[in-house]
């Protein structure tokens, strides 16, 4: 898909990875949609990307993905301002501590709440232009994450509903893609530390310093998605071994 013109949604885009993906996407020409609870700094964002590209193409909503009015107000508000919706990254996630239900809601069911109804918009079969639809999963969700059980599984679930839409792409024209970063230094992943260091050991940073990436070419991972055609069913992984490239299944013998 050519970018230029396009309007994205990215859920979580006020920070970390969601940044990156606005701010690579606006340098790429798209329309987007900062989709967060964070408010000032989702606005600041706005703001800084529409004086740095001098346009306004930039746009906040205050969005909790767990809300399924939200998650429509934001879909509808992408249609009225631009026209049109042809990228949505569900990308806003958390950590389990503290709460892992909500992280199950937040991680898991408001993907799955946000693919459903973007699918609405975006399907060829409603009159939509069709899309690309990129779910920010994990490495966590290839491998067991020790001290993330809970966060490890809802990343395992984005996997597998990701990847059985694969349908998708020729009954609605829509392409659905998963992103699975290895330690991104964010946010999230300084809160995690300790975490990791109860589950992995003292010697954890030492460990894991190979595995970081920057949020920066996670970013660069998912234009790629989203400018290639051929990727439907992709599984990218993202990490500081091999840089971008794509995990291979078993093909269902179905
Ligand atoms: N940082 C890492 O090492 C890795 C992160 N990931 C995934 O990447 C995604 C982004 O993570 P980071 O940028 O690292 O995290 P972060 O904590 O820096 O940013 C997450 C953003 O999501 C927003 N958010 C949280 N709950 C929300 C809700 N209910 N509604 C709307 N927005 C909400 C936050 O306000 C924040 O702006 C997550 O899905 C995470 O699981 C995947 C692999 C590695
Ligand atoms: C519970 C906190 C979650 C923090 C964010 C996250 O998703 C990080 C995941 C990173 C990797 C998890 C999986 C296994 C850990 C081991 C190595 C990672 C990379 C291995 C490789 O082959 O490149």
């Amino acid at each position: 898909m050519k970018i230029e013109g396009k309007t994205a949604i990215v859920t979580g885009g006020a920070q970390g990875i969601g940044e990156q993906f606005c701010r690579a996407l606006v340098d790429h020409g798209a329309n987007v949609i900062i989709a967060d609870l964070k408010k000032q700094r989702g606005e600041d964002l706005c703001r800084e990307l529409n004086k740095q590209y001098r346009s306004n193409r930039a746009k906040f909503i205050q969005c909790d993905v767990t809300s399924k009015a939200d998650l429509q107000n934001t879909i509808h508000f992408a249609i009225k301002t631009f026209g049109r919706l042809d990228i949505l990254c569900n990308n806003a996630g958390v950590t389990e501590i503290g709460n892992w239900e909500k992280a199950i809601e937040i991680n898991f069911t408001s993907v799955i709440r946000g693919t459903k109804l973007a699918i609405e918009v975006m399907s060829t079969r409603n009159g939509g232009h069709g899309g690309v639809i990129i779910n920010t999963a994990s490495m966590g969700a290839i491998f067991p994450i020790m001290g993330g059980p809970v966060y490890s599984g809802t990343k395992f679930g984005v996997l597998g509903f990701s990847r059985s839409l694969s349908n998708l792409n020729a009954s609605d024209g829509i392409r659905v893609n998963v992103i699975c970063p290895a330690f991104v230094r964010t946010e999230m992943f300084e809160a995690s530390i300790p975490n990791y260091i109860d589950s992995y050991g003292n010697d954890f940073q030492k460990k894991m310093k190979k595995h970081i990436v920057s949020p920066v070419l996670v970013a660069r991972g998912m234009i790629q998605l989203v400018e290639d055609d051929t990727k439907n069913d992709a599984v990218m992984r993202v990490t500081g071994v091999r840089g971008i490239d794509y995990y291979k299944f078993q093909e269902s013998k179905l």
